[in-house]
């Protein structure tokens, strides 16, 4: 029986969200100018979407369907007669921790950049100079570039592990994040900080979203620092030999309409989320 992100990232019930409480950003300092266009995203879908429903440890689906799953769909058949628990699993885990770091450390399924390979019209730039090798944005700690998690359209992401500063294994502090790089002569850094930042300003804390919990620039880079997520869906997708047992997909679309739930009650952004 899947269970999806059950150990996941931190979020919340809704009715609990509050104000969420970021340390000292150093972006927040930074004018970000309105921008008329939104960016698209390649490969759209996946990103914060495609990791909303990022599998924690612990997920490993307990039947591989065989060859009548594979290709570009999964073959509807009658949903197997164990319910799916998604939702207490999802909610439990919200409440009982923050950014357990289990849900990062799925070394069955291949993370490392394997998204990447679907991503078309990845840009140049931002993939060809070298991330640094240690990252401090703002009051962060320091943390030392590890593994690449993937790239997408805009930007680059890798395991930070704090090496300094901080005392707490989680939150602000965790001892794991993912840094997103985002080069600053790419796409979207025309007019300055990428506009995920803004998005982030107003998601944060929101459920199913990663918690960023510093942002600013060093170098030639944008970075922010945020909750490391379990595997992409793609990712998941693919260590199953391209195929899902429908359960586990059932799962996955409960999990992304409850999300998608939850940002359009929080303001407009199913608009956002299409386009
Ligand atoms: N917080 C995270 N934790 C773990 N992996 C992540 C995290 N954020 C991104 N990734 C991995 O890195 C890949 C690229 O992330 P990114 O946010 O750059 O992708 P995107 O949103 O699809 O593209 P872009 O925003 O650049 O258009 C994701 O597909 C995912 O596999």
């Amino acid at each position: 029986m899947p269970e999806l992100r059950s150990g996941a990232r931190r979020s919340k019930r809704l009715d609990d969200l509050q104000p969420p409480q970021q340390p000292n950003n150093q972006a927040e300092n930074l004018t970000v100018p309105v921008q008329n266009k939104t960016r698209r995203r390649a490969g759209g879908g996946r990103g914060r979407g495609g990791n909303a429903a990022g599998v924690a440890k612990g997920a490993s689906p307990t039947t591989r369907p065989t060859g009548a799953g594979r290709g570009r769909g999964v073959r509807l058949i009658d949903l197997d007669p164990e319910p799916c628990q998604i939702e207490p699993a999802a909610v439990g885990a919200a409440e009982l921790g923050y950014n357990r770091l289990e849900v990062v450390a799925d070394k069955d399924i291949a993370m490392e950049g394997a998204s990447a390979e679907k991503v078309i019209g990845v840009e140049e730039e931002g993939s060809t100079t070298p991330v640094p090798e240690r990252v401090q944005v703002g009051s962060s700690p320091v943390y030392k570039v590890e593994r690449k998690l993937g790239k997408g359209g805009f930007g680059q992401v890798y395991v930070g592990r704090r090496v300094s500063g901080g005392s707490d294994r989680t939150g602000p502090d965790a001892i794991e994040v993912a840094l997103k790089f985002e080069h600053r002569n790419s796409k979207g850094c025309n007019y300055g900080p990428p506009y995920e930042w803004q998005v982030y300003n107003t998601l944060n804390g929101c459920y199913g979203i990663p918690w960023v919990y510093y942002k600013g620039r060093q170098g030639d880079f944008y970075i922010l620092v945020m909750d490391i997520l379990g595997p992409s869906l793609w990712d998941v997708w693919n260590s199953l030999g391209q195929s899902m047992s429908p359960n586990m997909a059932a799962c996955i679309a409960v999990e992304a309409i409850s999300i998608l739930e939850k940002l359009h009650i929080k303001g407009s952004w199913s608009t956002w989320i299409c386009r």
